[in-house]
């Protein structure tokens, strides 16, 4: 679904990402772990094609199409989603109204979904205009669900989210990838980045990486990697990358 290739990224003067190279599959789920400032927002939001991140090397595929210069709508139209850690306000625009342009569904199907979400009293509200946060991590919920994409980023689904609400967001991001399928019949990908890690409890995650520093510098099995940076902190990360490199 996803194939980045020795991926480069500058913000301004400051390279952020540096050699990157990502490979999920069709039916995967892949989570980013890092420390703060690491580069995992960074590395989202140019697979989205935010224009303020400048690749000066590497290239994105996505479904087997070279998207490196692709702008923002296109990635969108060719089915990539986020549920941003931060979504900005739109006063003025009730969330029912944008809700009705990006859906790809049914109102009835979205109806359902703002019940399961306990959000139906949002819908008239204008988009995240006084949202709590956790609220607001809702309001994206609903709205991916209604975009329906096939690639499907979450920037810290689970910040500032109550306990109950992250086993609600936790079940429904699980059923947003088609975890509730057995794999062969998976048709979702995604990628998750979490601090905490809490809201892995309640989902089915394939592979996890540690992106330090701008490198990936761990892969491999999430609850093993979730356990050694809470036992040794970020820093053991990257002492075992750089013992593989020599
Ligand atoms: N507009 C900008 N100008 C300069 N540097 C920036 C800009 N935006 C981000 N950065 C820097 O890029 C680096 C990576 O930031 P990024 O937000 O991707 O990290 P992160 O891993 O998502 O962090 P966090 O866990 O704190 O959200 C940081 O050092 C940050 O200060």
């Amino acid at each position: 679904m996803l194939k980045i290739e020795n991926l480069c990224v500058k913000i301004g003067d400051k390279e952020v990402l540096k050699d990157i190279n990502l490979n999920i599959g069709v039916g995967e789920t892949h989570v980013l772990f890092g420390p703060n400032g690491a580069g995992k927002s960074t590395l989202i939001n140019t697979i989205l094609g935010n224009p303020k991140y400048e690749v000066v090397k590497g290239s994105i595929y996505f479904k087997g199409k070279d998207i490196t210069n692709m702008p923002m709508y296109e990635r969108a139209k060719l089915g990539m989603g986020i549920s941003y850690q931060n979504p900005p306000a739109i006063p003025g625009v009730k969330l029912k109204n944008l809700l009705n342009i990006i859906s790809n569904r049914e109102w009835n199907e979205i109806e359902k979904m703002a019940e399961i979400l306990n959000f139906n009293d949002f819908l008239e509200r204008e988009v995240n205009v006084g949202f709590s946060g956790g609220e607001a991590k809702r309001s994206e919920i609903l709205q991916i669900y209604a975009q329906n994409p096939d690639f499907i980023m979450f920037d810290e689904p689970d910040s500032g989210v109550d306990v109950e609400n992250v086993e609600l967001i936790g079940n429904l991001i699980n059923e947003l990838l088609d975890k509730n399928k057995i794999p062969s019949d998976r048709e979702k990908s995604g990628l998750i980045i979490t601090h905490m890690g809490h809201i892995l409890n309640f989902m089915d995650v394939d592979r996890a990486h540690v992106l330090y520093d701008g490198i990936i510098a761990c892969s491999g099995h999430p609850e093993e990697i979730l356990d050694n940076i809470i036992e040794h902190g970020y820093e053991r990360c990257v002492e075992c990358y750089q013992k593989k490199k020599h």
